[in-house]
Parts: structure tokens; C-alpha cells; sequence
């Protein structure tokens, strides 16, 4: 019987061999320049090598093939671009074309889970997610989480003085952690006071952005399709994905224990009260006008178990998770980038504080006063200009067959901008486009709004649904700090800053001496 088997599975295992070098010569037969690799895996190796994180990796590939170029890993392809224009025409003009972010395989199918989330889902289903989700990052619901954000800055301060009370340099980044889990833990998940410093959740979620893990991760872009739901159900069960599931069952708990809370309220008469958190504002949320929206092809139709206009209890647990997920490691980078370039640029810090002390005056820093904050905007914008984070993130997948600039492109095919490149682009940002300059935000902007030039926080429906939760934290905790502090490198300090990573970018450490204001 095996012996009459062996024809066939010889022809089956041909054919999928076939098929993977047909695939890793795809950009090659189209005549689109790009880094071949290795056969069947294409530059998977490069992905997940250690020498450089894979942002500036890409970086590299563009400095050699240009703006416009294709790799492969396994049977995923990917077009490369940095021109503003092709940005602009794939996030905005053409999102119908491509309205998926490109994703690993072995993430899943969003358009099956359950407990999908913003970040992964698309077409209808994103669509109701964002209409019922946008209101909760509205400045109304901001306002009502200052005072869990600044309690947040101001415990953390506490820490901060305890640590360098004695001259002894502080890892910034480290702390930047603690205080942005702190308050997606207080505004997503269920947290009631201050964890900082001792929150078991912290080694887990800091796990999920280790290099070592977010490499195994990435296996699944070369594995055969028939392979990705086996792998993924081991490394469910097993590494990064295990943490995944802990911070799920947190959250879960949260989200049921607050629907009982509720229901007893009822039965008892409670009136309900102001929405403490996240976790009230998605569970009151409807989204009234969610099936008015009237784009003509099928993709964004309802299917019948998402009719819902409020969010299920699974599909809050997937918001609150992917908040933590996209909002604890970028705010805290994000932070960590402007406080090095602050320290490297005593004359910028020295503007900063004096804006600060000025538009500042009281303990409190009130929700008004921080909208006052010009220049720190500057700064911030101007630190995630030279260091933009989560750029895997600024990604599409093709959805019906399009051209781009000339490219022919074909569903399925993924479309990753290099941001990197971008952002230091001469021809957008001038000459001196490598420096760190935040006073140019301030004076005559509109070559830096070239349409698709400047885009830290993605572009279009799909563009961060967080940047001014992400922008709130940074200003109180920034404020409260320099009203105190000034910043000062060390000898511990790395200068430049040795940058580490796989999918995403980050310093290695940003140690700070912080020296007391007189
Ligand atoms: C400095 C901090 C942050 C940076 C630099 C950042 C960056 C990004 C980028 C580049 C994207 C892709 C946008 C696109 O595809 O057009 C994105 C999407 C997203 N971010 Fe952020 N982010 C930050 C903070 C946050 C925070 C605090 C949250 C939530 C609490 C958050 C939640 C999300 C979500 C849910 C998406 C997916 C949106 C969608 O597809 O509809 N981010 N972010």
C-alpha cells in the first residue's frame, strides 16, 4: 500500500517544492529589484538575524534597490515603498484596494476569531470595531482619565526620586515602562490603584517584545500553509503566545467582574455613574451609525454574527489587550527617544522647561493646560520623525488587483513602507533632515505636510487610533519630570544610541542621570 503511495506523495511534495522557488522568484520575473535570499525562505534569515533590527534593515535594502522594491519570505511577498506620493495613494487614495495590514499567518484569521481587535481585523468587521471604538480616545473621554494618568505620572515621580536621591543614574526606559503599563492597566484593565514596580504582569508583557520571541514569532511567514495552524497551537500553548493568553484571562476577568458590579447596581437601584475607564466606555458604547456606511463593494458588508451594535464581552477583552499591546512599548519608546535627544540637546531642554514652568504653574497639571504645550508637541513630533516606532504597523495587504506607480499589484501581495527612509527623506526635509531640530514644527510647516511624508502614527481610516492617549501620557509625565529635573547623560550612558531589535526598533538603554532643578 505505502509502496503504491509513493508516487503520489513524490508528485505532492514536488509541487509545493515548485511552488515555494516560483514564488521566491516573484519581484525577479516582474523585473522588480530586491534582496533575493534563499531559496523557499527568501530573507526570512534576515529577519530574524540579530545584527540589525529589521527596520533598518529595510532601510539598508532601500539605500541599495531603491524606493520601490520586493522581497519574499516563504510564499508572504512584500513591496517596498518610500515615496510620498505611493504612501499617500496606498493608505488614503486607493484604501480600498488595500484595506487588510499585513499580517503573519501564524497570527490567525481575523476574519474567524471571536476575540479579534482593531489592529487585526478588516473590511465590515474593522469598520464596526473603530465606529463603536473612536469615541473612547475623543478629548471628552481623555479628560476624564487625566487625573488616573497624572496619579500615574506622580507615582512614578515618587520613584524617581527614591532612585536618584543618591546621584545614581536611572534606566529610563525601564521606568517609561512601568508607568505607561500602569495606565493601561488602570484605563483598560480593570486595575484600581498603582501597581508600579511590583505588577506580575510586567516580566509577561515586556516577554512579548523580546527580540528572542519576536523572532520564533515570524516562523510563521515560511511555513506551508498547512503547517501555520499546528505551529501556532504549540507556540499558543507554549512561548510568546502563552503570554498572550495571561494577559487575555486578566482582562477577561475585568471586563465579566464589571458586568456583574453593573448588574447588582441594577437590582440595587444604583444609578450608573460617570464611566471610570475604558472598560465602562466600550461596554456603553453603540454605534448607531455603523450601518450607514456606503461603500459600494462586497467586502464591507455585514455578515450576520456582527450585526451587533455594541461590542460582545470577547470583543471588548480584544480591545482592551490590543491597547496594551500598542500603547504600552511605543509610549514608553517614544518617551525614552525624547528624553535622550533632550539630554544630548541641553539648549532644547532649556527652552522646553521654561515652557513648561510657564504654562504649568499649578501642582496639578489640568487636561487645558497641556493642549497650551507647544513646543513640547514639537519635540515629540521632531523625536518620532528620526526615531518612528511600531513601522511594522505601517503596512497594507492588497485586496483586489491594482497598479502602484507602474507595479502591477496583486492581492495578497503586502505593501510595507519604509519609514525609516522616509522621514529622513532630503528631498522633504532639507539637507539637514538627520538633525533634531523641534523648532521647525513650530514656523512655516507645509513641507513637512507633504502629503505622506510624515507618518509616525500611519495614515488614513487605519491611522492610530491612540496617537493623543499616546501624546497625553507623554506630555504630563514630561512636564511633571522637567519641572523638577533636567536631564544629563553619564558614563553609562550609550551615545549614540545602540539600537536593538527584531520586528521593531529600540535602544538597548537609555541610562539618565536626573539632576535637580535649583
Ligand atoms: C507614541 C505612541 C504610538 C505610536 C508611535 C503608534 C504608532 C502606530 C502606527 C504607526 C499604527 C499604524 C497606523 C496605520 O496603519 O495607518 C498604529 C495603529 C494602532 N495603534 Fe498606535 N501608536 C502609539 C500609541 C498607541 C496607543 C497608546 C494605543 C492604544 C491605547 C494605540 C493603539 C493602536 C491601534 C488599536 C492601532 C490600529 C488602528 C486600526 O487599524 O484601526 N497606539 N499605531
Amino acid at each position: 500500500m505505502s509502496f503504491l503511495l509513493f508516487p503520489w506523495i513524490s508528485v505532492a511534495v514536488l509541487g509545493v517544492l515548485s511552488y515555494y522557488l516560483w514564488q521566491w522568484t516573484y519581484w525577479k520575473r516582474r523585473g522588480i529589484p530586491g534582496p533575493l535570499g534563499y531559496p523557499f525562505l527568501g530573507v526570512f534569515l534576515d529577519s530574524i538575524s540579530e545584527e540589525l533590527p529589521g527596520p533598518l534593515k529595510v532601510r539598508e535594502w532601500t539605500k541599495k534597490y531603491g524606493k520601490t522594491f520586493g522581497f519574499t519570505e516563504g510564499l508572504m511577498k512584500t513591496l517596498v515603498i518610500s515615496d510620498p506620493d505611493l504612501v499617500q495613494e496606498v493608505f488614503v487614495k486607493q484604501y480600498d484596494n488595500f484595506y487588510g495590514r499585513k499580517r503573519n499567518p501564524i497570527q490567525g484569521n481575523s476574519e474567524k476569531e471571536k476575540r479579534t481587535n482593531l489592529f487585526s481585523a478588516q473590511g465590515y468587521r474593522w469598520k464596526r470595531l473603530r465606529t463603536i471604538s473612536s469615541p473612547t480616545f475623543s478629548n471628552n473621554s481623555l479628560r476624564k482619565i487625566n487625573t488616573t494618568v497624572e496619579d500615574c505620572a506622580l507615582e512614578l515621580m515618587r520613584h524617581i526620586e527614591e532612585r536618584s536621591a543618591g546621584g545614581e543614574p536611572i534606566e529610563m526606559l525601564r521606568f517609561y515602562q512601568e508607568f505607561t503599563l500602569d495606565v493601561i492597566g488602570r484605563i483598560a484593565m480593570g486595575q484600581t490603584d498603582s501597581q508600579m514596580f511590583k505588577n506580575p504582569i510586567f516580566p509577561v508583557v515586556r516577554k512579548l517584545f523580546q527580540g528572542s520571541y519576536s523572532r520564533l514569532f515570524l516562523i510563521g511567514a515560511v511555513l506551508p500553509p498547512f503547517l501555520v495552524e499546528i505551529v501556532r497551537q504549540i507556540l499558543l500553548k507554549t512561548l510568546k503566545m502563552g503570554s498572550f493568553r495571561k494577559i487575555n484571562v486578566i482582562t477577561m476577568k475585568a471586563v465579566e467582574d464589571r458586568i456583574k458590579q453593573r448588574e447588582e447596581d441594577e437590582k440595587n437601584g444604583i444609578e450608573p455613574g460617570e464611566p471610570q475607564d475604558f472598560i465602562d466606555l466600550f461596554l456603553d458604547a453603540k454605534a448607531d451609525d455603523v450601518d450607514h456606511f456606503g461603500e459600494d463593494n462586497g467586502d464591507f458588508t455585514k455578515s450576520a454574527s456582527y450585526t451587533n451594535r455594541q461590542l460582545t464581552t470577547d470583543e471588548i477583552v480584544g480591545q482592551c489587550t490590543v491597547f496594551l499591546i500598542a500603547g504600552f512599548d511605543t509610549t514608553a519608546l517614544s518617551l525614552s527617544y525624547s528624553t535622550y535627544l533632550l539630554a544630548t540637546h541641553p539648549g532644547i531642554q532649556k527652552k522646553l522647561q521654561e515652557e513648561v514652568d510657564r504654562e504649568c504653574p499649578d501642582p496639578e497639571i489640568s487636561f487645558d493646560q497641556l493642549s497650551k504645550l507647544k513646543f513640547m508637541e514639537c519635540v515629540m513630533k521632531e523625536t518620532l520623525r528620526l526615531y518612528p516606532l511600531g513601522t511594522f504597523a505601517n503596512s497594507r495587504k492588497c485586496m483586489r488587483a491594482t497598479r502602484l506607480g507602474g507595479v502591477e499589484v496583486e492581492p495578497g501581495t503586502m505593501v510595507q513602507v519604509d519609514t525609516w527612509t522616509l522621514h529622513t527623506d532630503k528631498s522633504i526635509w532639507g539637507e539637514d533632515a538627520e538633525e533634531f531640530k523641534p523648532e521647525s514644527w513650530l514656523s512655516d510647516t507645509d513641507h513637512f505636510f507633504q502629503k505622506g511624508g510624515y507618518i509616525p502614527f500611519g495614515l488614513g481610516p487605519r491611522q492610530c487610533i491612540g496617537m493623543r492617549l499616546a501624546y497625553m501620557e507623554e506630555k504630563l509625565l514630561l512636564a511633571h519630570i522637567l519641572r523638577k529635573y533636567t536631564f544629563e547623560t553619564g558614563a553609562k550612558t550609550e551615545i549614540p544610541l545602540k539600537l536593538v531589535g527584531a520586528a521593531t526598533t529600540q535602544p538597548n538603554s537609555v541610562w539618565m542621570h536626573l539632576k535637580l532643578r535649583n
